[in-house]
């Protein structure tokens, strides 16, 4: 196989039929939140990827639990192959489930992909063999803050994660690897960016907004809201 073989790929899901936004930001930006609000207006499948690798993590006879485990105390990026094989099973099913509802006629679908891609291999590989994604909703606000967030979350979480020490390493990895995939897709003018620092409701109308305007065929362009 040429090094290039990938790019003549066909992807496992249409993107006429298979909508898919993957949705960014910080440790703690409150992506898993407004996701949870996304579902409820707009009938999203909402996968996220750490609670798919947390599932497989305590899945038993999981070759890869200990692995995972590693990986998230040390805030680093599991191994994309595992977590793009997660999101492409959790697809299947959802879209065999033949769900009723706006979205999802004729083999249609809508996922928010939550917490994923991280890093700039699993953002080309997934774009190219499983699903072309059509935005990035990336939620923005400061380290302060997303400190904050998680160690209020971490009292109550139960995630190895969410202590300082994790948070810190998380911040750094999320820096210099996932700031790039960041780029990559202003690149190509598919980045809603919605600051996060408000109100988790008006966090919420910003992202509801950019949502609508994009199922009425109205962003072809990088948005800041
Ligand atoms: N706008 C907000 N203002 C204050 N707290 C928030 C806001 N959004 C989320 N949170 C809280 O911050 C924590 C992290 O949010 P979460 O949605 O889990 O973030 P992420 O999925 O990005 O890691 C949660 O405890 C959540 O309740
Ligand atoms: O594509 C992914 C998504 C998550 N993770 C791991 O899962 C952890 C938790 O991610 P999650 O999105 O659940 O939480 P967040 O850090 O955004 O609060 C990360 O720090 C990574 O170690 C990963 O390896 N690959």
């Amino acid at each position: 196989m040429s090094a290039h073989a990938s790019s003549s790929v066909t992807p496992v899901f249409d993107r006429s039929k298979v909508t898919v936004i993957f949705v960014l930001g910080g440790p703690g930006a409150g992506k898993g939140t407004q996701c949870a609000n996304l579902v409820q207006d707009f009938g999203f499948c909402h996968l996220s990827a750490g609670d798919l690798l947390r599932a497989e993590q305590n899945r038993e006879g999981s070759q890869y639990g200990e692995m995972i485990r590693t990986y998230i105390r040390e805030g680093q990026i599991v191994p994309m192959e595992v977590t793009i094989k997660l999101l492409e099973n959790a697809m299947r099913a959802a879209l065999d489930e033949k769900r009723t509802g706006a979205g999802w006629e004729d083999g249609r679908g809508r996922f928010l992909i939550d917490g994923f891609p991280r890093k700039m291999d699993q953002a080309v590989k997934f774009d190219e063999e499983v699903c072309t994604s059509s935005l990035v909703l990336f939620f923005t606000t400061t380290e302060e803050e997303m400190l904050k967030r998680l160690l209020k979350r971490g009292e109550t979480s139960g995630r190895e994660d969410d202590n300082e020490e994790s948070i810190k390493k998380r911040f750094r990895v999320y820096n210099e690897q996932t700031m790039p995939v960041i780029e990559h897709f202003n690149k190509q003018h598919k980045v809603a960016s919605v600051d996060a620092t408000a109100t988790i409701e008006e966090v919420h109308q910003k992202a509801k907004s950019v949502i609508e305007k994009l199922f009425a065929g109205e962003i072809s362009q990088n948005v800041t809201v």
